[in-house]
């Protein structure tokens, strides 16, 4: 057999995407007689990415599709037939893989919305129902909802460090691979840039593609001026030359004379790029090149090793960049190369079914505590949708009437919430016994959501430098209640 390594790639149904563990755990479970048992998971992170104060939810429509096409085929169920114990004999028997041709997601899932700003601590996605199914979904979900909500944070920072400019991803040629670069290109998207230079993207995802060319078109005529002639040719209107492959201000010069003639035959040129050099004084004598000839329509593209804080930084030195051309840093968050999120069990239906036993994660570090309960985030808002604090609550148990949230790093940081504050609830209904019941919003429809969201947040959460601490807290009665279930799982040795 001949395997085609990419056409595969993005299939949905790549149900053996996951840890042998979830397997040898999910026959563990039958063979116990455990796999319907209900269950309750919860997906989040701890802490948002890069230092920052918030994160931007993404990767739920992947998850969605992996979900929705959750079977094991002939071919995954001999594969895992095929694989061997350490003495040999078959580490899934013939039974449990029938059990598993048969199996059918049936799960409950709960998920917030992509582009919707999220915090530490808040599951992004609630999987309720069977213990099998539940964890057997575990390291799927987990791949598809970290590194789009790493990229797409990423995003947000540098569209917010360029603000109104325009910001284009070039990221593939140095992604993590095709699926790297894949969904990297999309969750730049969905975080706030433009348009991408990845092609396989723009197909499969409806991104605007962009581009312009590289130094090795100039490498390849004689001379510079023939390079910018020879493409404006191919593109009379549709051109931005890369001017720095010998020196730049004469690449700007050249491309003012090619411009001039462009001009004369009816054409504009869209734009210059500079690559290298320093990119604050190259661009404003560029700028002042190109307006003294009459080109002040004439962008001027800047990329080379680019991120949220050198935009700032070059903004702030004056320069005359509209467009911004990022690469490595941004699709392979390079200041972070992975968002920690984790998948823990928070509830499991008691045997005789007579209601939840909740369950807890201990760790000698508080924040690596678990929370128990079916959880909900509620997010308290000013009138004009402003976001004020996120509430984290145990939907299994009733709500006192009295609201109080409670910092879960730290129990003494209390804020009670006022009777009237008005909200919105974060997780929404996705799945309902393993049927969609939600329609996806598109890819466009995301990303618009995104930059609301984003913008809605106080300028002193989206700082890149310190930014505040956006409050998360807990319910108080979930707080006590995981506080008791800490003292009573933790063993009271004596001093
Ligand atoms: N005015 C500036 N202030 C701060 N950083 C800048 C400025 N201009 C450029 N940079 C950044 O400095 C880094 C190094 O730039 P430099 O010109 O040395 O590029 P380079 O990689 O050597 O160029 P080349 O790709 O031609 O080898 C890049 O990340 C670039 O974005
Ligand atoms: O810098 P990034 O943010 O990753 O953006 C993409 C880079 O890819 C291209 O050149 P490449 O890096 O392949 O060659 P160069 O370094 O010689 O320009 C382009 O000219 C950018 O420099
Ligand atoms: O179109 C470009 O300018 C481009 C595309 C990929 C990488 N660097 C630049
Ligand atoms: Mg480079």
């Amino acid at each position: 057999m001949n395997p085609a390594p990419l056409s595969g790639l993005y299939a949905p149904s790549l149900s053996l995407l996951t840890d042998l563990y979830q397997v040898t755990m999910a026959y563990g479970y039958w063979r116990q007689g455990l796999q319907d048992r209900e269950a309750v998971f919860h997906l989040y992170f701890r802490k948002a990415p890069f230092a920052g104060g918030y994160a931007v939810a993404a990767g739920l429509a992947y998850a969605v599709d992996f979900l929705q096409n959750l079977r094991f085929s002939d071919d995954d169920l001999s594969y895992l037939g095929s694989l061997p114990g350490a003495k040999g004999v078959p580490l899934f028997p013939q039974e449990f893989l029938e059990y598993l041709r048969n199996l059918k997601f049936t799960c409950d899932v709960d998920a917030i919305a992509e582009g919707t700003v999220v915090f530490g601590n808040e599951p992004l996605v609630r999987v309720q129902g069977p213990l099998l199914q539940a964890q057997l979904v575990e390291t799927a979900l987990l791949t598809l909802v970290n590194f789009q909500t790493l990229v797409a944070t990423k995003a947000a920072r540098i569209r917010e460090a360029a603000g109104p400019d325009t910001v284009l991803e070039f990221g593939l040629r140095r992604a993590q691979g095709p699926d790297g670069g894949l969904s990297a290109s999309r969750a730049a998207y969905l975080g706030g840039v433009d348009a991408t230079s990845n092609v396989l993207a723009g197909q499969r995802f409806g991104i605007p593609v962009k581009g312009t060319h590289a130094h090795s078109w100039v490498m390849a005529f004689e001379d510079e001026p023939t390079a910018f002639a020879a493409y404006a040719q191919a593109f009379p209107d549709d051109s931005v030359f890369l001017v720095d492959t010998y020196d730049t201000l004469d690449g700007v010069r050249h491309a003012i004379k090619v411009a001039r003639d462009m001009r004369a035959r009816g054409h504009e040129l869209g734009g210059i790029r500079l690559d290298s050099g320093d990119l604050a004084y190259l661009s404003r004598e560029a700028r002042a090149l190109l307006n003294e000839a009459g080109f002040e329509k004439v962008r001027i593209v800047a990329s080379n090793d680019l991120e949220e804080n050198l935009i700032t930084s070059l903004k702030q030195q004056g320069a005359q960049i509209d467009t911004w051309g990022i690469g490595t840093q941004l699709v392979t968050a390079y200041d972070q190369p992975a968002l920690g999120g984790v998948y823990k069990l928070a509830a499991l239906r008691k045997p005789d079914d007579s209601g939840w036993d909740f369950t807890i994660k201990l760790s000698e570090q508080l924040a690596k505590t678990s929370i128990p309960g079916i959880l909900q985030v509620r997010r308290y808002e000013t009138e004009k949708g402003q976001p004020r604090a996120d509430m984290l609550y145990n939907v299994a148990e009733p709500l006192p009437a009295a609201l109080t949230l409670i910092d879960p790093l730290d129990a003494t940081r209390r804020r009670p919430v006022r009777p009237d504050a008005p909200y919105r609830e974060l997780l929404a209904p996705i799945f309902r016994r393993g049927e969609l019941v939600h329609a996806l919003p598109s890819l466009a429809e995301s990303r618009a959501h995104a930059q609301r969201e984003v913008q809605s947040l106080d300028p002193s959460i989206r700082r890149f430098l310190n930014p505040h601490v956006y409050p998360v807290g807990l319910e108080e009665s979930l707080h006590t209640f995981r506080t008791n279930l800490i003292l009573e799982k933790r063993p009271q040795r004596p001093a």
